[in-house]
């Protein structure tokens, strides 16, 4: 009997995401000599079943879509379910002839069983619940002709949705919309897909629900892995106050800088949340002669040498153009550097800059990007649709490229550094879409930073990134956005 399939958001522990050629590397390993691909069907197709009884039990009318595949195939199985337990289920039979056998085999027992069967391609107009079976990890382009007449009848049904394995026309490895219907719920199989946590996938999918068919993954090679509120119960070993609560002083908690420009207050945000991370002092060059709301700023040009060694800079918030001398220098002096906003359309328009950039791992210094979508685009000198059809190797690409630690910002943030594993972070939503949120994450990063200087700069970029969307997760999804100052006010109440 296999275990019930759990809900894994908001997600406890960490957990690893396998791509789709995993996937299906595991079905082969479980097609022999052990049970055979057909097994995990009737087990994929039940436990779908079960999810659905569970999510709508007084459902009177359901629809199944099932598309030409083995998604398909799930679909039969689940529909004969319903079927023998006595609700009024009608499978749709879509997207051309049976592509697998075991489609072919689980869409005859259901016929033979007397299961209701239609050619619409739109569930029924009473339907309460409807099952999306029509694409799953085989989806290899932008579904065209009935299957997207279909998806697009289901966007605006509106019925609870539960898709099996995914919804149907997001891509799994990457998260990309090909035209999917957002679901209320989205059982998926075997593994967690990082398409379901990232680009689309958080929007699309609903919740998202698990069942690993009672098959294992030992040996295969996670693509990421999923950062969650366990992250945050890690800064305990990295923060200094935690090692030591009573003999300590301020010098002992990490220096940050933050050097601002033409726009002071981008600066003072990403400062001021420097100082709620942690960090014992933080310097700000922004412009400003005081603070009156946080006096506890100590406003001070940064030394023509640079800061001290062993602090932390923060540099690109609110800076506005015409800083990139002022970049070359940093990129030579500082150990610890976080370049977010302007300082990043700087590097992106100057490639003697992103050679200083890729020069500095090599002498031991270490930097942090945090790209939004966009920058990311202007750094890989591509468009922002492209970066946000395949996030996590955009940021890969560009850890790579840059060789240092690239924090992806937007809906599934990623942290990437060359030659490790990234991190995807499951925590946050759209309350965090304001301005100076994300000033926010680059100063309360340099501040973590400031504070655990040999931390590994990807666990800590995606640390501050759980984080900030901690945050969030206090508000219900859809509420307004959220202040970034309150922001600040929010992410400090968390500290563990
Ligand atoms: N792996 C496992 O261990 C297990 C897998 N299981 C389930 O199987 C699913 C994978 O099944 P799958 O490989 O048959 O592919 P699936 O997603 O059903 O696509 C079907 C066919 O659609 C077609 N097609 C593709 N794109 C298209 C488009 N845009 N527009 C139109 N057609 C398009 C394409 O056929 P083609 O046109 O290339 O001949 C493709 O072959 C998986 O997600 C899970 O639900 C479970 O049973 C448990 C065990
Ligand atoms: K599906």
């Amino acid at each position: 009997m296999n275990k019930p399939p759990r809900a894994l958001l908001p997600l406890g522990g960490t957990l690893l995401a396998f791509d789709a050629a995993a996937t299906r590397r595991l079905e082969a390993r479980a097609a022999a000599p052990g049970p055979q691909p057909s097994l995990l069907m009737e087990r994929a197709g039940l436990s779908a079943a079960r999810l659905a009884r569970a999510l709508c039990p007084g459902a009177q009318q359901v629809s199944v879509l099932c598309g030409p595949g083995n998604n398909g195939g799930d679909g039969w199985v689940a529909a004969w379910h319903l079927h023998r337990w006595g609700v009024a289920v009608t499978a749709h039979a879509l997207g051309g002839e049976s592509r697998t056998s075991d489609h072919r085999a689980a869409m005859a027992r259901a016929r033979a069983a007397g299961v209701p069967i239609s050619n619409e391609p739109q569930p029924s107009a009473q339907a309460e619940l409807v099952l999306d079976a029509l694409l799953g990890i085989g989806l290899r382009s932008a579904p065209a002709g009935e299957l997207a007449h279909c998806l697009r009848a289901l966007g605006q049904h509106p019925a609870r949705k539960l898709a099996l394995d995914l919804p149907s026309g997001l891509e799994a490895d990457t998260g990309r919309d090909w035209g999917a219907a957002a679901c209320t719920d989205t059982l998926t199989f075997l593994s967690a897909k990082p398409g379901l946590f990232t680009g689309a996938g958080r929007a699309l999918a609903g919740r998202v629900w698990l069942d690993e068919l009672g098959a294992s993954f030992g040996g295969e090679p996670a693509v990421a892995e999923l950062a969650s509120s366990a992250l945050l119960a890690s800064w305990r070993a990295l923060s200094p106050r935690a090692q030591s609560s009573h003999a300590t002083h301020k010098g002992r908690q990490g220096d940050l800088w933050v050097l601002g420009g033409a726009m002071p207050g981008a600066a003072l945000l990403a400062a001021r949340a420097g100082l709620h991370a942690g960090a014992g002092r933080v310097y700000l060059d922004g412009r400003l002669e005081a603070d009156s709301l946080q006096p506890e700023l100590i406003l001070r040009a940064l030394p023509a040498e640079g800061p001290p060694v062993g602090s932390c800079l923060v540099a690109g918030c609110g800076w506005g153009e015409g800083q990139a001398d002022r970049l070359a220098e940093l990129l030579e002096r500082n150990q610890h550097l976080v370049l977010d906003a302007d300082a990043l359309n700087s590097l992106a328009a100057d490639a003697s800059l992103r050679a200083r950039l890729q020069q500095r791992a090599g002498r031991g210094a270490r930097t942090i990007l945090t790209p939004h979508p966009l920058e990311a685009a202007r750094l890989l000198q591509t468009a922002v649709a492209e970066v946000q059809a395949d996030r996590l190797r955009c940021a890969q690409a560009l850890a790579q490229e840059l060789n240092c630690t690239v924090l992806l910002k937007g809906s599934g943030t990623v942290a990437a550094s060359p030659g490790q594993r990234p991190l995807i972070n499951t925590t946050g939503h759209g309350a965090l879409a304001s301005a100076g949120t994300g000033d926010v994450l680059a100063g309360w990063l340099g501040g973590l930073w400031a504070q655990a200087p040999s931390a590994d700069p990807q666990r800590l970029a995606a640390l501050a990134a759980v984080w900030h969307g901690l945050a969030a997760d206090q508000l219900p999804l859809g509420s307004a956005p959220l202040p970034a100052s309150q922001l600040v006010q929010r992410m400090h109440q968390l500290h563990p």
